[in-house]
């Protein structure tokens, strides 16, 4: 049996009580949810801690989140902050040190609507080197959050006197910062920045300035009303030429009185469609001076006489935004999906609604097939994207240090893959997060489902670190450039490519040899089948734009005009890439048989969805049939089954606490009407008086009085 899972209620007396029909789901464990948990942690030592420092956390009052679904803006963002001071009080009254476990474990806690584990480095990790231990969440309802950006670009781009002089002052908060590279005018095209800094020779400093109204810094998280300090990526002019993109440290507010420092126009851009919680910012700057020493100067310097020293290429200035693309994807993006499938899925083991025979009493809504095939496939991709995020992770910390030492080898791939994964996860994550939405029905409407601000959330990532079209067609270039490699050099083999496309070399298979729906439930058969469709659309992709080419259009032309093909390839490349890194997670787990057995279906059922929702892919060159299709469809049926029993506990092994859920619909113990009853009692709308009746109500209906 397993030990308890740590559980804490909202403090309302009926989640004492586990709802039967929850409890029902609980009863016989098929797989011990535990032993899930602690692979999803890293080990169980990390979860045993986990959960402690979680529990001191729960048990004060200020990092409460009840009452978020009725705030205003300026309430969240002033909520927001005040967390994240009271965090830091906390973290130094208990000796939480910055690069202790417990402080990460509190961070994460503290941080509703956020994350769960993941091993790998650590956002908050004061030094470049990877955290040694696993982690989760970042952000949720704290502020600061670009913070941590500007210390992950410092990390990356900043030489070591700059990483040892700026990271202790922010650890500290002697400062505060924030990162500013989009403009009003432009966000995706780097070189098409305007902001200029322009080496003064004479003084040794740069002047930082915003030519035009669209140079006008616009979106950076952070800087609308709490930053005095931001990382600034501008086009650097020196040697009398423009030099491309470089990031300057900036400081913009007074460490005094935190009033805008002379030539600094700075403030808040405004309503969003949700992260109330942190000011994003315009800025506008007049040639503002900083000292030569504030350019990042790992990849680039200018001496003191103007000369400029290029240490890598203008792309290495891209950096950081890989760094931050990666690590985004299990401190943000995919536990917004993983609490969404909790949500929806606990929500309907509860919900009743008609029923399947007419004799029948009312059928939980989960035992109806449609019910399945709208959550259960949600489920398995918040599994199947937590282990290939993992895996990037573990190939980002395997290049990091080199990539800082200026081996660039491994950059263009891992590049291309958080690029592209990046794009494909928020994708994903936000339909199925709406997706979970919908699937509650009326409730999921309500904001005190937690859904809407999940999905609301989501969302951003979608445009957020590059817009997701952009990103896929960075892919589809390194797929595209890879192939035609292949081509140009006769007897190209696996190991002359990177290995995500080595397999663009592999032996040619013509037909799927699956039959029978078992025939398809076997991950390498299913992985080649996704390397055989990735393959042929990146030849197709390659083919059309060299058929362009031939007909007299120029490379660029010919790109733009094969895009939506490219698109498409990018999109397989990555399904394939994440059923690849499933397939070897399940590989390594053959010694756990029950929960090999429980994520093999989930593997299954994630790559039978992909199947059969591009279903048109396989079918194009006769891959498969349409008969192999239906046996596809059979087997996908049949799984839905199977993981519909087991899927509370899948839910309950991400082990979110119901106050990171915030959600009426979605605790552990399933009490979600008289929670969704008494939640709505403390709306202001029902605690304070109409505030439209005596004005406009009351005249209206004694308007028509006389005539009753
Ligand atoms: C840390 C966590 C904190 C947690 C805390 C939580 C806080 C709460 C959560 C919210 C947090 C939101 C945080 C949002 C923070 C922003 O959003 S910051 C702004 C992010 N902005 C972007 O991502 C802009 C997107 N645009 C781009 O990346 C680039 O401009 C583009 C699209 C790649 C094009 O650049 P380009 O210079 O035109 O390059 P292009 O000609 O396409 O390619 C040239 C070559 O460079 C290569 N290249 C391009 N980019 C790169 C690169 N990055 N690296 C290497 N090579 C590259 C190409 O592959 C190509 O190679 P070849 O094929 O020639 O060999
Ligand atoms: C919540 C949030 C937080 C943010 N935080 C920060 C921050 O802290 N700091 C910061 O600097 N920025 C931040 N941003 C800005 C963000 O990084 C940019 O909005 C993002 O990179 C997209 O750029 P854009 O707005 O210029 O979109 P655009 O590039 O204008 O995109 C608009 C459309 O044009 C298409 N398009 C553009 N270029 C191409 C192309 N080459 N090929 C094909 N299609 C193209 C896109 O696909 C999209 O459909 C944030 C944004 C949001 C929403």
């Amino acid at each position: 049996m397993d030990s308890p899972v740590h559980r804490v209620s909202l403090g309302d007396t009926w989640s004492r009580r586990v709802h039967p029909d929850m409890a029902s789901e609980r009863f016989i464990q098929s797989f011990s949810v535990e032993q899930l948990t602690n692979i999803l942690d890293g080990g169980a030592q990390n979860t045993a801690l986990r959960r402690k420092v979680e529990s001191i956390i729960h048990s004060d009052p200020e990092f409460s989140v009840k009452d978020n679904y009725f705030m205003t803006q300026n309430e969240r963002y002033v909520a927001a902050i005040q967390k994240r001071f009271h965090f830091q009080i906390i973290a130094k009254r208990l000796g939480w040190l910055e690069n202790s476990p417990e402080f990460y474990y509190a961070y994460r806690y503290s941080l509703p609507g956020q994350p769960q584990r993941y091993q790998g480095p650590c956002l908050w990790w004061a030094t470049p080197a990877p955290c040694p231990f696993p982690h989760r969440a970042l952000s949720g309802e704290l502020a600061l959050g670009l913070h941590t950006v500007f210390l992950k670009s410092l990390q990356s781009l900043g030489s070591e006197e700059q990483i040892a002089k700026w990271t202790p002052l922010c650890n500290e908060f002697r400062i505060i910062a924030s990162y500013a590279q989009t403009e009003l005018g432009h966000g995706t095209n780097l070189r098409g920045l305007e902001t200029e800094a322009t080496y003064d020779a004479a003084t040794q400093e740069f002047v930082v300035h915003s030519p035009t109204l669209t140079a006008t810094k616009w979106w950076p998280g952070d800087m609308g009303r709490s930053a005095t300090h931001t990382l600034v990526q501008a086009q650097l002019i020196c040697s009398g030429a423009r030099q491309g993109m470089h990031a300057f440290i900036v400081p913009i507010r007074s460490l005094q009185d935190h009033t805008p420092l002379p030539g600094v126009t700075v403030g808040d851009i405004g309503p969003k469609m949700d992260f109330d919680n942190i000011d994003h910012g315009f800025l506008r700057l007049d040639h503002v001076r900083i000292p030569r020493e504030n350019m990042l100067s790992r990849f680039a310097q200018v001496l003191p006489d103007g000369t400029y020293v290029k240490l890598g290429t203008q792309q290495t200035n891209y950096f950081s935004m890989v760094v931050v693309r990666v690590e985004l994807l299990l401190g943000e993006i995919i536990p917004l999906l993983q609490k969404a499938c909790v949500i929806a899925i606990r929500y309907s083991v509860i919900r009743r609604q008609s029923s399947i025979r007419p004799s029948d009493p009312e059928a939980k809504i989960l035992d109806y097939q449609t019910q399945q095939q709208k959550l259960l496939p949600q489920l398995a991709t918040a599994y199947a994207f937590h282990f290939l995020a993992s895996n990037l992770l573990k190939f980002l910390h395997s290049s990091y240090d080199a990539i800082r030492n200026k081996d660039f080898s491994n950059l263009p791939e891992l590049h291309a893959l958080s690029a592209g994964i990046k794009a494909m996860t928020s994708d994903l994550c936000f339909q199925g997060s709406e997706l979970c939405r919908r699937a509650c029905g009326g409730h999921g409407y309500s904001k005190l489902s937690g859904l809407p601000s999940l999905v609301t959330r989501v969302t951003a990532s979608c445009t957020y670190e590059g817009d997701n079209t952009v990103l896929y067609l960075q892919m589809a270039r390194f797929l595209v450039k890879n192939y035609l490699q292949t081509q140009a050099i006769p007897g190209s083999t696996q190991k002359s490519l990177p290995p995500s496309v080595a397999y663009l070399t592999a032996p040619y298979l013509a037909r799927c040899p699956a039959q029978k729906a078992a025939d398809f439930l076997h991950p390498k058969l299913y992985t080649t089948a996704w390397a055989h469709v990735a393959a042929r659309l990146i030849k197709d992709s390659a083919h059309h734009l060299e058929t362009l080419i031939r007909s007299g259009a120029d490379w660029a032309e010919a790109w733009n005009q094969t895009t939506v093909i490219h698109l498409q390839t990018a999109k397989a490349h990555c399904y394939y890439i994440s059923v690849k890194s499933f397939t070897e997670t399940l590989e390594k787990l053959e010694n756990k048989p029950a929960v090999w057995q429980v994520l093999k279906r989930l593997c299954d059922l994630y790559a039978l969805h992909g199947i059969l929702t591009n279903a048109a892919d396989f079918l194009h060159d006769g891959f498969l049939s349409g008969a192999q299709v239906d046996a596809v469809r059979t087997g996908y049926l049949e799984l839905l089954g199977l993981v519909r029993k087991d899927a509370i506990l899948l839910t309950d092994a991400f082990d979110f606490t119901d106050p990171s859920l915030n959600s009426a619909l979605g605790c552990y113990d399933g009490n979600v009407y008289e929670r969704l009853f008494h939640w709505a009692q403390k709306s202001p709308t029902n605690t304070q008086e109409n505030p439209a009746y005596e004005k406009y109500l009351r005249p209206l209906l004694q308007s028509w009085k006389s005539r009753l």
